[in-house]
C-alpha cells in the first residue's frame, strides 16, 4: 500500500507555487492506477515521492504504513520505478549487468541475483539477451530492459513516468502487452501519462491531476465523459475496444 498524506511539494522554497498541492491518495496492492493530468500539473513530482526521491514540504509518504522518510531502503525495495525516456538511466553497457545492478546493491547472493535477472528479462520477452549491448538495441527494447531492472528488486508496485514517450506503434504495443501480464500477476502499477490510448482499459482507476491537486479519482468508466476537460486526450471507444497495431504512430498532444 502506498499512501500519501495531504502531500504538498514546492519547488523553490516556500513561496514558490504548490506543484503537488495537498494530495491525499491510498494505492492498494495489485492495484492498478493511471496517474493522468496534463503537462505540469503535477504527475512526476508526485510519484517521485512514492519512493522518497522528493521530500515533502508538507505532509506524509507511507508505504506499507512506514512513513518513507523513516526507511527510505524499504520503500525503494518496494516501489519500482521507471523513468520517461531510459535512455540516460542506465548503468551498465549489458543487458543483464544493468538489471543485475539493483539486486547486486541489495547484497544478494549471485545464485539469487542470476535468478531474479533471469525471471525479469522473462517477463518482459528478453529472455537469452543477457549479453546484448544495450546501446544496440530498439527503444522498445530498452524500455523493456528498464522494467526489467524495477522488476528484478521484486517491487510491490511499479512505477511508470510516461513509458510511451518516443515509442512508435508496435513498441508501445509491447510495453502495453508487459503491463497487461504484470497486472495479472498482481504487480500493483502506477502508470503516469498524459495520454490515455494505452491505458484506459487496464486501469483499475484514473487519477487525474490538475494544478497538483486530484481533479478526478475514479474507474475509468465513470471518468471518461470529465477528462477532456482537464485536457486529457480520451481515445474513441472503437479504437480502446480493437486496437490496431501501426495505425498511429503519432499524437498532436504528445510531447515533443
Ligand atoms: N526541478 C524542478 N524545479 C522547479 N520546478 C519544477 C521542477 N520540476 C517540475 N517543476 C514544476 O512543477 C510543476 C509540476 O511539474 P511535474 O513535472 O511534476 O508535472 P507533470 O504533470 O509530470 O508534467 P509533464 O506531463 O510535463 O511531465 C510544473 O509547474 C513544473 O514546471
Amino acid at each position: 500500500m502506498i499512501e500519501t498524506r495531504n502531500l504538498r511539494h514546492r519547488y523553490g522554497g516556500d513561496d514558490g507555487p504548490a506543484a503537488v498541492d495537498g494530495v491525499s491518495l491510498s494505492i492498494a496492492d495489485g492495484e492498478f492506477v493511471v496517474l493522468a493530468g496534463p503537462n505540469g500539473s503535477g504527475k512526476s513530482t508526485l510519484v517521485r515521492h512514492f519512493n522518497g526521491l522528493l521530500d515533502p514540504d508538507e505532509g506524509e509518504v507511507l508505504v506499507d504504513g512506514t512513513p518513507v522518510s523513516e526507511d527510505l531502503v524499504a520503500a525503494r525495495t518496494r516501489v519500482g520505478m521507471v523513468f520517461q525516456q531510459p535512455r540516460d538511466g542506465f548503468v551498465a553497457a549489458t543487458v543483464g549487468a544493468d538489471v543485475a545492478f539493483g539486486p547486486e546493491n541489495l547484497g544478494l547472493p549471485r545464485e539469487e541475483i542470476d535468478r531474479r535477472v533471469g525471471e525479469a528479462l522473462a517477463a518482459v520477452n528478453m529472455a537469452g539477451r543477457r549479453d546484448e549491448r544495450i546501446d544496440e538495441l530498439s527503444g522498445g527494447e530498452r524500455e523493456r530492459v528498464a522494467i526489467a531492472g524495477a522488476l528484478a528488486m521484486d517491487p510491490g508496485h511499479l512505477v511508470l513516468d510516461e513509458p510511451f514517450t518516443g515509442l512508435d506503434a508496435p513498441a508501445r504495443e509491447s510495453v502495453v502487452e508487459q503491463l497487461r501480464a504484470l497486472r495479472d500477476a498482481g504487480t500493483g502499477v502506477v502508470l503516469v501519462t498524459h495520454d490515455l490510448r494505452d491505458a484506459l482499459e487496464l486501469a483499475d482507476r484514473i487519477v487525474a491531476l490538475a494544478d497538483g491537486q486530484v481533479a478526478v479519482d475514479a474507474p475509468p468508466a465513470e471518468v471518461r465523459e470529465r477528462l477532456p476537460d482537464l485536457g486529457i486526450r480520451v481515445p474513441p471507444a472503437s479504437e480502446r475496444e480493437s486496437p490496431v497495431p501501426g495505425r498511429e504512430s503519432t499524437s498532436p498532444e504528445r510531447e515533443p
